[in-house]
């Protein structure tokens, strides 16, 4: 079976510390991924790994059946697009213009973009809503629109995997949901494999049609998110203890955490 992601014995080291211990998976086709677990455990330098940001060992990454170290920057930008854990930009560049550098991968060097690239940039920008902010200076708009003019550019790639690093982290709660709606749109009608790190467990689950758990760079659980959140699996990875519920509205989990 080709997978858009598969992940054998992958491992990382920052200096003396291994941060990432052996971790193996596979990321399913058109089906939303979800990555959880506490702060330090190794989810951005996993999705660094996939993404060549850092340079995984030979072997140990595979992006539809080709290793990732064989692939040139540009050929694995046509297949995964990513918006980053922080979306402010240096330069206030229109957000056109940064929704038309996801046109990059496709265009050759100093080569201009074509009818057909403003064409695709526009779509993505409708689908996400920011049409009507095409002329603005990405800096002099609000954080959920930011966001979402670099989920068009994610877009504008036109590649069939979607990486999202705590896409809502800085969002307020309809922009949140604004943001994984259009996310899990994107995977259920435009058949995206979308792979998202989440901290609100309740999201991931509601979100999510797979979950993955970390905890000290292995993967301590993956699965449906009915196998994953347990009271046990948090406890021993977050150290609370949560009351768990079925959700009225969709029968998936929904937890609690107790505080005292
Ligand atoms: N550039 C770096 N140099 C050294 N250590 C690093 C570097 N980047 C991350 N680390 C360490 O690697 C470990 C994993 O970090 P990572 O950012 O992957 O965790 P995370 O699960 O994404 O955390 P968070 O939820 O806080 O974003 C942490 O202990 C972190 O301090």
């Amino acid at each position: 079976m080709v997978y858009p992601i598969k992940v054998n014995n992958l491992s990382w080291y920052f200096g003396e510390s291994k941060v990432l211990k052996n971790i193996s998976t596979s990321i399913e086709e058109n089906k939303f991924t979800c990555i959880i677990g506490p702060n330090g455990s190794g989810k951005s330098t996993f999705l660094r790994n996939i993404l060549k940001l850092l340079e995984p060992k030979k072997k140990s990454i595979y992006v539809y059946n080709e290793d990732i170290v064989k692939l040139r920057y540009k050929d694995l930008a046509k297949k995964i697009a990513s918006v980053p854990q922080n979306t402010m930009v240096d330069f206030d560049f229109t957000v056109m213009d940064i929704v038309l550098m996801g046109r990059s991968p496709h265009l050759r060097r100093f080569e201009a973009e074509s009818k057909k690239d403003f064409e695709i940039a526009e779509k993505a920008m409708k689908i996400t809503n920011i049409w009507h902010l095409k002329d603005r200076g990405i800096n002099r708009i609000s954080g959920g629109e930011r966001q979402r003019a670099i989920i068009a550019r994610a877009l504008a790639q036109e590649s069939d995997i979607l990486i999202l690093d705590e896409p809502i982290s800085h969002l307020d709660i309809h922009h949140q949901i604004d943001v994984l709606n259009i996310a899990k749109e994107l995977c259920d009608k435009k058949n995206l494999t979308v792979i998202a790190v989440l901290h609100d467990l309740n999201f991931a689950i509601q979100y999510s049609d797979y979950l993955i758990l970390f905890h000290e760079g292995k993967i301590v659980a993956e699965g449906l998110p009915e196998k994953v959140i347990t009271q046990e699996n948090i406890k021993h990875v977050y150290n609370i203890d949560v009351y768990m519920m079925k959700n009225p509205l969709n029968g998936k989990p929904h937890i609690i955490p107790i505080v005292r």
